[in-house]
This record gives C-alpha cells, sequence and structure tokens, in this order.
C-alpha cells in the first residue's frame, strides 16, 4: 500500500499531462473514513500554462474570498495543501462522477423501428427539462463566483465538472490548473499576451481558434455556452463534428456552420492575420435554428435559449457575463 502525504492511496481517480489523483484516506486520524481526492503534481516536470503552485494560490483566493457570497457550493474548495521536495499535493472533498458520465447516465439507447423495416438504435437524452434548468443555473452560478473572484478558470469542460453521484444534479467546477487570475496572473502572464493553448476542444472560444492573446472571462462563458448545449442536445453531443474537437480550423469551421459567419469587423480580431485571410465563403452562413441546437428545451425553456443566445456573441464584449446568464435565467 503507498503512503502520500500521510494518506493512504485507495486506487487512482484520474490525472491529465502533468498530475495524478488519487483517491485516499487520511492516515494522520486512522479512525476517520472519510475519503479525499489528492491531486499529486511534481512542478518541475510542468510545462506553462499548467503551474501547480499558481493553482493553489488561486484555490486559496477562492477560499478566502470576501464579497456578498464569499462561497459557492458550485466550486471545487481546496483543503490542505502539501509540499514535499518533488511534489505538491492538493487534497479536495471526494466526487463520485463527471459531467461526462451524468450526460451518459441519462442519454439512453433504444432501438428504433425504420419504414424499411429495419433496426437501428438511437440514443435519447432523457434528463428533465427542469433537472437541466437546474443544472445550468448551478453552473452559472459558480462561474459567477470564480470571475467574481477575478479568475479565469480557462478550462471549463465536461470532465472539470463533477457531481456526487450520477443522480445528484449539484454540479462542482474544478481544475484550476491552467487558470489566470487577474491583472497578470501573479506576474506569470501579462494581460496581452495570455498563453491561447487553453481551454479542451469543442469547448474553445472561437477568438482562441483565431490566436487572440488578450481575451478575457468570456472564454469561459463561450465554454459553458457549449456545455449548456451538450445539456440540451437529444444525443447527449456538442453541435459540432466529431474531428472538430482535434483541430483549430475543422472546429472554427464548425461553429461558424452552426453559429453563422462571425461579423466581418469583429473587434476581437482585428489584428488576426488568419480572421483577414478568411475567404467571402466563411462569411456567407446563416446560423442554425435553436431548434436544432438545443432541441430538448427550445419548446419549454425560452430562458435557456435566450441565455444561450447571449453567451455565444462572436464579439466578447457582447457576450452575457456569468451574473447576466444567472438573472436572466431566474
Ligand atoms: N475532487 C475530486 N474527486 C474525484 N475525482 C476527481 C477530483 N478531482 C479530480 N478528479 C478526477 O481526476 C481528473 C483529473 O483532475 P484535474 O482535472 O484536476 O487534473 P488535471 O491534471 O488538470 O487534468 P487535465 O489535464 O485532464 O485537465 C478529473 O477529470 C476527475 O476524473
Amino acid at each position: 500500500m503507498t503512503f502520500k502525504f500521510g494518506f493512504k492511496e485507495v486506487r487512482t481517480l484520474g490525472g491529465g499531462q502533468f498530475s495524478t489523483v488519487y483517491e485516499v484516506l487520511d492516515e494522520h486520524h486512522p479512525t476517520n473514513s472519510r475519503r479525499y481526492a489528492l491531486k499529486v503534481v511534481e512542478p518541475d516536470d510542468e510545462r506553462p500554462p499548467h503551474n501547480v503552485r499558481n493553482e493553489c494560490a488561486i484555490m486559496t483566493k477562492l477560499k478566502q474570498h470576501k464579497g456578498v457570497n464569499s462561497y459557492s457550493e458550485n466550486v471545487l474548495r481546496l483543503i490542505a495543501e502539501f509540499t514535499n521536495p518533488l511534489e505538491i499535493g492538493l487534497l479536495f472533498p471526494l466526487y463520485a462522477c463527471t459531467l461526462s458520465d451524468v450526460i451518459n447516465h441519462y442519454c439512453k439507447r433504444h432501438t428504433k423501428f425504420n419504414v424499411d423495416g429495419t433496426l437501428s438504435k438511437v440514443t435519447r437524452n432523457e434528463m428533465e427539462s427542469h433537472d437541466i434548468h437546474h443544472v445550468i443555473h448551478h453552473l452559472l452560478s459558480g462561474l459567477n463566483f470564480i470571475h467574481s473572484c477575478g479568475i479565469i478558470h480557462r478550462d471549463i469542460n465536461p470532465n472539470n465538472i463533477m457531481f456526487q453521484g450520477l443522480d445528484s444534479l449539484e454540479p462542482v467546477i474544478i481544475d484550476f490548473g491552467i487558470s489566470y487570475e487577474l491583472p497578470t496572473n501573479n506576474g506569470l502572464e501579462s494581460p496581452n499576451l495570455k498563453f491561447t493553448d487553453i481551454a479542451t476542444g469543442y469547448f474553445k472560444a472561437p477568438e482562441l481558434l483565431l490566436s487572440v492573446r488578450n481575451y478575457s472571462y468570456e472564454v469561459d462563458i463561450w465554454s459553458m455556452a457549449i456545455i449548456i448545449a451538450l445539456l440540451c442536445s437529444n444525443d447527449g453531443s456538442v453541435p459540432f463534428d466529431e474531428d472538430s474537437a482535434h483541430s483549430d480550423l475543422a472546429l472554427l469551421s464548425n461553429i461558424v456552420t452552426v453559429f453563422g459567419s462571425p461579423p466581418k469587423d469583429w473587434q476581437d480580431c482585428k489584428g488576426s492575420r488568419t480572421f483577414h485571410a478568411m475567404n467571402d465563403s466563411f462569411f456567407a452562413k446563416k446560423p442554425k435554428p435553436m431548434s436544432e441546437i438545443l432541441p430538448r428545451v427550445v419548446d419549454f425553456d425560452q430562458n435557456i435559449v435566450d441565455v444561450f443566445q447571449g453567451m455565444t456573441k462572436y464579439p466578447s464584449k457582447e457576450r452575457l457575463t456569468a451574473k447576466e446568464a444567472l438573472m436572466k435565467l431566474k
């Protein structure tokens, strides 16, 4: 049995390029049978924008926030941090599953009888529309708290949203490993030259795909909007082609197919050579109807539709803030 920082490893939960997350038992207090998540990182192995020391600083700031709401149930809390000469360990409450697991749980496979007499399998998202509303409300509430602390999360995606169980509808936003604390990310990145290698696959905001570096909170708003599209889909998928998760150009082209053409005078991208080099065919696309993008709620919840449309404006300054989205959602 392996021990780390006095915690007994029960199993590996996950991890990324630079970290491993373990389920652990507290050996300092053997009578305490509570389990925790321990994220272990070797700081010398990390490459920017990953920075575990900054992650600790940001999580401490989130914990010590003294605003109107000094705490959010929808944002991961750091319990403690540990260091040894090689590693840093971050101790968190243990959660059972990610948003990807929850969506898979609600997306049931059914057999469909086709008119030509053949059978095929279809996936149907069976999450109730009021439950979808509840999850979105709490996600926006968590994001509003993060932004109100002056932090851009920079990696809002379904694997960074966790729940207590498959039937729990209280989401918690995790993973501040590449987050940015305004105004300079603690001296690591200047505001106009932020890293663009942030966010995951489908969840990247369009300006990032055009290498805009002076972005702000609005990149998280876009990512959260794509999470909304996932929750409101018929089959638990995003409205983009599968291969677009791995290619910035393919994703940009998919975004244009779904949301229509960006404005020719798109302020965020006025310095982008790629944007100016785009040919006219990029500027002639109409947006898809909301019935195709948010089919699960379009007839039941106009507030979600309005919020989603406000969060997916190309000009980032026109996007709703998390606070505005929350107020509109009710
Ligand atoms: N508190 C927790 N409870 C349960 N599992 C967790 C917890 N924190 C993280 N995990 C699991 O570990 C995975 C990786 O955690 P995290 O995203 O913090 O690490 P990371 O190094 O930033 O990973 P990535 O590079 O993939 O984003 C999560 O997707 C989740 O499956």
